[in-house]
């Protein structure tokens, strides 16, 4: 049995389970459920704070968890990040009133909100920097209107929430944070988790390609091939019409338009996209 550790609320929750799902893992119907056994594959779920997750795993009471990169880092839990799943993906960045004109290396003994001080911590002291932290638990963007911080250290994503208290961020993003697999640090991974990322790994995959499929003739082949290559090499059989090449290849999904406008250009036909519902590369 592998005890999988998946956030039960916030940014973080519904992506993770839905990524399970679709990598063919039962999830609980209840939001209310901290606990949830998918017996075929032999699975439990812990549904857990997205803060404690990085705890559970780090001291090995549970083999896998889903948490962020960031709070991974500011849990300095011994856990080790194996695979980013691309959702609650995310910027962390310095943000000061708008036109403040703020650097980084002016950050020394300035109160500084965040609800990631070790993170900020370690970032700034790596500079020889030494801020005020204010921990905070959220609603980071209005310390500063609210006279506990001349600055911040927040979770950016659209940046509406910073544009709307007025802030804007400076210096570089201290971190690119997503979703991510992790594991206990320095152990040996249990029966069926290398499996656990392969199916992950799966979704991945099938989320980010899709199936690209045409027709075209002798002369025009290689420059088609070229626009795509898949993964190894495309597939290239003949048609029953003399000269005439089918072709298949994995494209990236968001490239898949220009793709299919450059194989027209380049003589391509019947050029035909589908959706990958699952895969094992
Ligand atoms: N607006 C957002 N867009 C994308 N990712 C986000 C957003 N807010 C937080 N995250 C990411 O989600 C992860 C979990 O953060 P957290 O649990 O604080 O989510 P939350 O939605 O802020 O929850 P809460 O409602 O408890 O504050 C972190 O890795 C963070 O970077
Ligand atoms: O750039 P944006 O798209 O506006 O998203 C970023 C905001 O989203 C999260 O807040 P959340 O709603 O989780 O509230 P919190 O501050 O209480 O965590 C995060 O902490 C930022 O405040
Ligand atoms: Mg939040």
């Amino acid at each position: 049995m592998l005890r999988i550790a998946v956030p039960n609320k916030g940014s973080l929750s519904e992506g993770a389970a839905g990524i399970l799902r679709e990598a063919g893992y039962s999830q609980r119907s209840d939001s209310k459920q901290l606990v949830h056994l998918d017996d075929q594959n032999c699975f439990e779920f812990f549904y857990l704070r997205p803060n404690d997750i990085a705890t559970y795993v780090g001291e090995g009471t549970v083999d896998a968890g889903i948490t962020g990169r960031d709070m991974l880092i500011e849990s300095g839990a011994a856990a080790d990040e194996v695979l980013g799943l691309g959702f609650a993906r995310s910027r962390f960045r310095f943000a000061a009133p708008a036109g403040s004109g703020l650097t980084e290396d002016q950050l020394d003994g300035v109160r500084l909100a965040t609800s990631y001080p070790g993170l900020v911590e370690g970032h700034l002291a790596a500079r020889g920097i030494k801020p005020r932290l204010i921990h905070l638990d959220g609603a980071v963007e209005v310390a500063i209107r609210l006279g506990v911080a001349d600055v911040i250290a927040d979770v950016v994503s659209t940046g509406t929430t910073l544009r709307q208290a007025g802030l804007e961020v400076f210096g570089d993003p201290i971190l690119t944070s997503e979703a991510i697999l992790i594991k206990p640090a320095g152990r040996n991974v249990p029966d069926g988790f290398d499996n656990l990322v392969r199916r992950l790994n799966g979704v991945l995959i099938a989320r980010t390609y899709v199936m690209m499929d045409y027709d075209v003739d002798q002369d025009h082949l290689d420059q088609a091939c070229e626009l795509t290559p898949g993964f190894e090499a495309p597939t290239v059989s003949p048609l029953a019409r003399q000269g005439w090449f089918a072709v298949r290849a994995m494209v990236r999904r968001k490239q898949a338009q220009q793709v299919m406008d450059d194989l027209w250009e380049a003589g391509a036909r019947a050029i035909l996209v589908t959706d990958i519902a699952a895969s094992r590369l």
